[in-house]
């Protein structure tokens, strides 16, 4: 049962895993064989991490005996260098054949560094101490021997096993094949190293006794997995800083204890306690010369004072050691902490300059107070500055990424912005290539409670997707109507931005309401942008519309006729040229001449004759649509289009009876009977809303043309 549970635990860690690393547009033509390239490598490390998994932790969910995973063990496999995950250790069992096992296993190829080095530095400390003091003796000597070589083991095993199957990069290309790696490891320096590193000098143990731990000293060469396996956690853990900092303190303290072994050499060699200078011989002896060499290295002082010149010597060696290296190593560790911490020091740095000049301003407490909480907000937010003239990926963290391909920039964008972006259906519709476009265009910028984002009115600059938090959209006829409330992947602002009401004017307020983060996307931007996607701009101005045209119903009540206006439409009619006219006079009325002249073609005068037979019918005069615009008076955007008509025909929603009104006033012969038509083709272009002429009892839709082809 605890096995089924654990595997249950393991699988949906795993899946969890993988849902935080969504696919990037790239991932899926990344994966595709051995013939990646160099840019895609780490997705490929990645992937083969996953597929790898699966052979340690049993896709099948069957529990797996050691033995079933030993046998299954392909030791012709290549391992990906790049594939370093720290994954946990999921089986519980030894250690040692965890090892062993992983060596099939990329992934877990950087616990197998982490054995070796370990191996290193037992070798780099245990060998001057063998050395230097009393601990080797003959009754312990077994232990240490044991030690040694089971040391030499993982030393072996990584020279013969695992070196010669590391895969390298060689024109662009990963290099799998077994063969040629193991031949790029064997040319390699590193391999003369390791080799060396084995180099069975112990065997003069026979000639010198077995507490000659300085024979072991080539073991030091194998140095360079030391190295590898900073260099992985480096690139591996989410905060590398302390990989860095663990690193310089182990070079101290690697040379603190080097200067203990030597103290303690030079104390033995002068005889223990023999003057004033050298170790007494009184207490644990490692921890007092160790006690010495800080003093010495950190250059504190209070040394007992040498008294040959050896000593002197080994006293000046010492606080060189420790104004060079050591000071070499702490300015090191300074600037990896500065590094560290460059981000918030910089906030830091912000925040009081501007509350400094707030307070030399004397500006209100209470906006002092607002700033001060939008400072605190964005950094617990995005643990960045966000600076307002600058794309999400030009902050701060950004600027570094400035020197990344484009490709790459993009893809770390949508992966930082993926969890939003996904929630905007504009994007869902788009071509993915503009998603891709407008995603490094898109700057972070944070409101609080209560901020007014845009106002009515104003001339539309930027269009926003709401990231977290909601905003409310305020208008209606008293305008403190929340006509909307947008929230997560919400698209606002594009109404002013797309022009579509005749202008560049904001149509609503918009305003904050709670804490929320949004993206905002510059005019310029997106017409850079959706200039090659008529697509996406189709559909941003499809939503703008509709969006318009729930204002416009909202904000004018079906029930007030009184705030319509009825006027003729500014154009006159086209003038008949004089000879038509002419020739009219001089045949018949009812002429097929002049009929065609006077429509021009045989459909227009059938259909004009159908519509003549039924406005006669209600005695009405011909077009009355087309001839009249229904203004409401407080409809700012229809006054616009009365002024410069467009080319599409505007549809507004009016009363049967406010159309009535509007016939009666122009002479027009209706009844509450009457049906009444417009030039119903032409409403049929730009919209899929019934036209007018519907026979409801109430109310209907009264689409009303305007347009100068209508005339
Ligand atoms: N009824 C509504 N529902 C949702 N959003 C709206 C509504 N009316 C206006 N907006 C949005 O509010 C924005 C205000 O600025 P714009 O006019 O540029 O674009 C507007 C629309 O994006």
């Amino acid at each position: 049962m605890q096995h089924l549970v654990r595997a249950f635990t393991e699988r949906a860690q795993r899946i969890r895993r993988r849902l935080d690393f969504p696919p990037t547009p790239s991932t899926a033509s990344s994966e595709q064989g051995d013939n990646c390239n160099c840019a895609n490598a780490t997705q490929v490390g990645i992937s083969t991490a996953i597929q790898d998994d699966n052979v340690w932790s049993n896709t099948d969910d069957q529990p797996r005996s050691l033995w079933w995973r030993f046998k299954n063990i392909d030791w012709n496999k290549t391992i990906d260098p790049q594939s370093i995950k720290l994954k946990p250790i999921f089986s519980p069992e030894i250690s040692t054949l965890i090892f062993l096992l992983s060596l099939s296993i990329g992934y877990t190829y950087i616990y197998w560094l982490l054995s070796v080095t370990l191996c290193f530095t037992y070798n780099c400390c245990v060998i001057p101490l063998r050395s230097t003091f009393p601990y080797q003796n003959t009754k312990n000597t077994v232990i240490w021997l044991i030690c040694d070589y089971v040391a030499d083991l993982f030393y072996l095993v990584d020279i013969v096993m695992v070196r010669p199957r590391v895969m390298f990069l060689e024109d662009g290309f990963w290099v799998k094949d077994p063969r040629l790696t193991r031949k790029n490891y064997m040319r390699k320096w590193q391999f003369k190293m390791d080799i060396l590193s084995l180099l069975p000098l112990d065997v003069l143990y026979f000639a010198y006794g077995y507490c000659q731990a300085l024979l072991r000293i080539p073991r030091f060469l194998k140095i360079q997995t030391f190295w590898e396996l900073y260099n992985c956690m480096d690139s591996v853990l989410s905060n590398p800083h302390v990989v860095r900092i663990a690193r310089t303190l182990s070079y101290m303290l690697y040379l603190i204890h080097i200067n203990a072994c030597a103290y303690y050499a030079f104390s033995a060699w002068e005889g223990l306690g023999s003057n004033g200078w050298v170790f007494n011989g009184v207490g644990n002896a490692y921890i007092r010369c160790f006690y010495f060499a800080t003093k010495t290295a950190t250059s504190i002082g209070k040394n007992p004072k040498p008294e040959n010149e050896y000593e002197y010597m080994f006293m000046t060696a010492s606080w060189l050691m420790g104004v060079f290296v050591f000071a070499l190593l702490i300015g090191q560790i300074r600037d990896i902490i500065t590094t560290a911490t460059y981000s918030r020091t910089e906030y830091r740095k912000l925040v009081d300059e501007t509350l400094e000049y707030m307070r030399r301003l004397n500006l209100p407490r209470e906006l002092q107070e607002r700033v001060k909480l939008w400072f605190t907000f964005t950094w617990e937010q995005q643990h960045t500055l966000v600076s307002t003239n600058t794309s999400v990926l030009l902050q701060d963290e950004g600027r570094i990424l400035d020197s990344l391909p484009i490709k790459m920039k993009t893809d770390v964008a949508i992966n930082v912005h993926i969890q939003t972006l996904s929630k905007v259906q504009l994007f869902h519709d788009c071509d993915e290539a503009l998603l891709r476009e407008l995603v490094l265009k898109l700057r972070p910028v944070i409101y609080l409670p209560g901020d007014t984002i845009c106002r009515k009115g104003e001339v539309g600059k930027e269009m926003y997707i709401v990231k977290t938090g909601q905003v409310q959209v305020i208008g209606g006829p008293t305008g403190d109507e929340v006509l909307a409330t947008l929230t997560e992947g919400s698209v606002f602002g594009e109404i002013s931005l797309l022009a579509l009401n005749g202008g560049n004017r904001r149509t609503a307020d918009v305003r904050s309401h709670g804490f929320s983060n949004l993206f905002v996307l510059s005019k310029s931007d997106l017409n850079e942008a959706i200039l090659h996607y008529p697509d996406a701009q189709e559909i941003l101005k499809k939503k703008a519309r509709s969006l318009m045209r729930k204002n416009a119903a909202r904000e004018r009540p079906l029930t007030d006729c009184e705030s319509e206006v009825i006027k003729l439409a500014k154009d006159p009619p086209l003038e008949m040229p004089r000879l038509i006219k002419t020739v009219l006079q001089v045949v018949s009325e009812e002429s097929m001449t002049a009929r065609l002249l006077k429509y021009g073609s045989q459909r227009r005068m059938q259909r004009y004759g159908d519509k003549k037979r039924e406005a006669a019918a209600v005695g009405s005069s011909l077009f009355i649509p087309a001839y009249l615009q229904v203004v409401s008076a407080n409809d700012e955007l229809a006054r616009k289009s009365t002024a410069k008509p467009t080319r599409a025909p505007r549809i507004m929603p009016i009363t049967r009876s406010n159309a009535i009104a509007t016939c009666l006033k122009k002479n027009v012969n209706v009844n509450n009977n009457t049906s009444l038509f417009c030039h119903e083709r032409r409403v049929k272009k730009t919209t899929s809303e019934p036209c007018l002429g519907l026979r409801d009892v109430n109310t209907f839709q009264c689409m009303v043309v305007v347009h100068r082809e209508m005339h």
